[in-house]
This record gives structure tokens, C-alpha cells and sequence, in this order.
């Protein structure tokens, strides 16, 4: 769970360090449209099931407001408004042309079957339609969604409208989605962390890394890793965490996770199975990345925590408090508004794509994506630098100064 608070106080601490005109703090933080909605759903036991459904607007200065669709039992209002405020400053930071938004349903996906899912996906759709759009916000997957929750969307959302597929990113490659997009996530999480190993002078095979969650970021970003000759020694999902201290076979765990019914890496062998929340406080890794839900590490835990570096794959993972307290015991943390943009970043590229009515190779996306996660990282390692600020707060700086100057050109209030 995440909360507005934390992103707000992270906003604050950046903005501390810019000259804002008066009130545009407050332009920047306000939401534009909050959007709540009942999805009701009839269950194939023929029961109805009722569930709230949200989509947040926060900012579309730079361009149509852009985020993920999260399934999950704890989505709430506050934290979709936390997670919307996000992708403003994130697709900022890597300079792409759009605002931010988020949305998602408070469901357990797991729960449904999925004829189910795809109702509740098409309820749902029947709700937002006439606020999202090619040209006003385009949603994408999050947590609980993928390419097929995404193809149910487009295709219900074209009834209103006709054919558009760029109203939505993250499809099915077979249907207008982007080579790459799957991977792109948990890939920028692996370029930046060997950028950022690069900075701080380790080696990949001496630096042990450990990654919480273990579904379309989590996977990516080891599988990238260990291909990059970093030991994977812990990574764990909803049925706990699996641990070798030598490097675990992540070829091996995603095939389980492939060929397990709902995707997990319950039942793997090869390792050594330790509860779920041991692996944040594992004292040999060096490299921590929390690829699972946000306010994982509060002040409750983060002393517990002893990885010098963290990278944040997944949104919002650290509390202030305890972001303040790594940061005065010098763990180095990436911020989510850099890490994770892969995601996002091969989203606009397909949303290019769907239209110029034109399509990419893989090796195109990838190399696009290199540059623009590279680029984008050496300008918050640089601004933190100069400024002696953490990175987070360097990301947080240049994304506002962004949306700051489009807010000001367009005078959009
Ligand atoms: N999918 C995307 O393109 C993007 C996702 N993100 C963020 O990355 C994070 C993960 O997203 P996805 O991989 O897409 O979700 P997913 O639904 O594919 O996978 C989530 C994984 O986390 C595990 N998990 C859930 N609770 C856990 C816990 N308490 N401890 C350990 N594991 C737990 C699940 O078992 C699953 O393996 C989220 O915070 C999301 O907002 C950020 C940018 C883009
Ligand atoms: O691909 C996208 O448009 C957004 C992905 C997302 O929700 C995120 O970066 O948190």
C-alpha cells in the first residue's frame, strides 16, 4: 500500500530546492480529475459481485495523461492519486510526451475466472470510456493486468469509439502492441542498475542481488541481470522467498513460474525456501530490488534492511521516514520515477507505433530504450551531484522543472 503523502513529501523536498511562483505547488499537486466508479459484475455462479473502480487524472501539461491499470485487492483512491502523481513526474523525468494518471479496481484477480475478468474489464471500460483516449489518457498494465486485460479494453473501448488501438499500450504484439513492452520494465531496471554499478565501481559477479515480486517486472529485471553476469540470490513472490547464496538458475525459475497454474515459483526445488518477508533483510545482498507493492519499507522494518543499494522497480516501495533513514546511513537509493520508466517509455513507443500505422523491430525498442534510460539517468546523476542532493530528489527536481515550464507555457489552469 502507498499513500499521497509520501509522494507529496517527496515533491516537497524537491521543490524545496526550486524557486516555484506562489501557488504552483499546489497547481502541481492537485489532481485534475479524480474518478470513482462501481463495477458490478455478474458471477458465473450468477451472484452479483460489486467493486470500486478508480482512474486518476494528475497532470496533462506535456502532453495526454499516461499509467498503468492495477488489479488488486488494496487499490484504494489515496494510493491510485499516490501512483497518478508518479507517472507526472516520472514520464518528466525521461522526457516523454505525456502527463500522468493511474487507475485500477479493487479485485482480486485470483479470485475470478476469467470470463470474469474480462466482464469486469468490459464493466469497467463502460464506466471510463469518454475520459480516456489516443489524445487524453491512455492507460497500460500495472500490477494484476497484462496484455490480455489490455486487448479486453481496447476492444470494448473501440465499441464506443472505433478503431483507435492507441487508446491503450501494452497489447498483445499480435494486436498493434509493441515488441519489447512485456520485457521493458524489468529491462530499464537492469540497464540503470548496471549503469549505476558502473558510477559506484562494482562488478557485476561480486555484487549479489535480491528482487521482491517475481511477475512481469521482477522476472525481467533478473532475467536481464543474470544474463549480465550478476548472482541472483534471492527473489520472491506471494508464496514466499527462494534463497541460494550462489546464485539461483532464473532461466529455471521462470520456466516454473511459465508452467505454474497462476504463475508463482511455489514448488521450485532448486533453492532454499524462506518466508516471504525474510528476503528485505537478507545481509549478504548488495543490490535490493522491491518488484512487488509500494510501502514495503516503513520505519517499522528499515532498520532491518542492510543492502547498500536499492533499486526501486517497484512504485513507491520506501516511506520517507525510512528513505531518510537510508539515506543518512549512505545506501544509495534509484528512485521509481527513474528505475522503473522502462515500462512507460516503450508504452509511448508503441502508442508511436499504433499511430504512424507502423511497427519496430525488437532490436529498435531496445536500442530506443537504452538511450533513453541512459540519457535520462545521467541527468539526475549529474543534477545530484552538482546539487548534493539525493537521487531521488534530483529526478523529483528535473521532473517538476518540466512540468513547471509546460505548465507555465500553456498556462493550463
Ligand atoms: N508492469 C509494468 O510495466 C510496470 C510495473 N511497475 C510496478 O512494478 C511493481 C510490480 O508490477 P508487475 O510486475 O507488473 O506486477 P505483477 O502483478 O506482474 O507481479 C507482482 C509480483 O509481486 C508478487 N508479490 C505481491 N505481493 C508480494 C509480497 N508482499 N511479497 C513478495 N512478492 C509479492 C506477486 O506474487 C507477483 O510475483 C508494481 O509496483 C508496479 O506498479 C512500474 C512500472 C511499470
Ligand atoms: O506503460 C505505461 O503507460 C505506464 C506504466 C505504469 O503504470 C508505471 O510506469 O507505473
Amino acid at each position: 500500500m502507498y499513500a499521497s503523502e509520501a509522494t507529496q513529501k517527496y515533491f516537497h523536498q524537491a521543490a524545496d530546492h526550486l524557486n516555484l511562483p506562489c501557488g504552483l505547488r499546489e497547481t502541481l499537486l492537485l489532481p485534475r480529475r479524480e474518478l470513482q466508479v462501481q463495477v458490478t459484475l455478474e458471477r458465473e455462479d450468477g451472484c452479483l459481485a460489486n467493486f470500486v473502480g478508480f482512474r486518476v487524472q494528475h497532470d496533462n501539461s506535456r502532453g495526454p495523461m499516461k499509467g498503468g491499470l492495477r488489479y488488486h485487492h488494496e487499490v484504494d483512491l489515496d494510493e491510485t492519486r499516490a501512483l497518478a502523481s508518479l507517472m507526472t513526474w516520472k514520464t518528466a523525468v525521461v522526457n516523454l510526451p505525456y502527463g500522468g494518471a493511474k487507475g485500477g479496481i479493487d479485485v482480486d484477480p485470483s479470485t475470478l475466472t476469467s470470463r470474469e475478468l474480462e466482464k469486469l474489464t468490459r464493466v469497467f471500460v463502460d464506466r471510463i470510456h469518454d475520459v480516456v483516449g489516443p489524445d487524453t489518457d491512455i492507460p497500460a498494465p500495472d500490477m494484476g493486468t497484462n496484455h490480455q486485460v489490455m486487448s479486453w479494453f481496447r476492444n470494448q473501448w473501440e465499441k464506443y469509439h472505433g478503431f483507435n488501438p492507441a487508446v491503450i499500450t501494452g497489447k498483445p504484439v499480435e494486436e498493434y502492441g509493441a515488441r519489447g513492452r512485456e520485457e521493458a520494465t524489468g529491462r530499464g531496471v537492469g540497464i540503470l542498475t548496471v549503469k549505476l554499478m558502473k558510477r559506484l565501481g562494482r562488478k557485476p559477479e561480486d555484487t549479489k542481488v535480491a528482487i521482491q515480486g517475481f511477475g512481469n517486472v521482477g522476472s525481467h529485471a533478473a532475467k536481464f541481470l543474470h544474463d549480465a553476469q550478476f548472482p541472483i540470490i534471492a527473489v520472491s513472490d506471494i508464496s514466499g522467498t527462494y534463497y541460494q547464496e550462489d546464485g539461483l538458475n532464473v532461466p529455471e525459475l521462470i520456466r516454473h513460474k511459465f508452467h505454474h497454474p497462476n504463475g508463482l515459483l511455489e514448488g521450485f526445488e532448486h533453492a532454499k525456501h524462506l518466508p516471504m518477508d525474510s528476503l528485505l533483510s537478507l545481509s549478504d545482498a548488495t543490490v535490493l530490488i522491491p518488484a512487488a507493492l509500494g510501502g514495503v519499507i516503513t520505519d517499522d522494518n528499515v532498520d532491518s534492511v542492510s543492502a547498500p543499494i536499492i533499486i526501486e522497480a517497484a512504485n513507491g516501495p520506501i516511506y520517507p521516514v525510512a528513505d531518510k533513514k537510508l539515506h543518512d546511513r549512505g545506501t544509495v537509493v534509484l528512485p521509481d520515477i527513474l528505475a522503473n520508466a522502462g515500462g512507460v517509455t516503450v508504452s509511448y513507443f508503441e502508442w508511436v507505433q499504433n499511430r504512424q500505422h507502423y511497427r519496430w523491430s525488437l532490436d529498435r525498442v531496445r536500442q530506443e530504450l537504452d538511450h533513453t534510460m541512459s540519457e535520462a539517468f545521467e541527468e539526475v546523476w549529474q543534477r545530484a551531484q552538482q546539487m548534493k542532493v539525493p537521487l531521488r530528489t534530483a529526478a523529483f527536481m528535473i521532473g517538476i522543472e518540466r512540468v513547471q515550464r509546460a505548465t507555465e507555457l500553456g498556462g493550463g489552469w
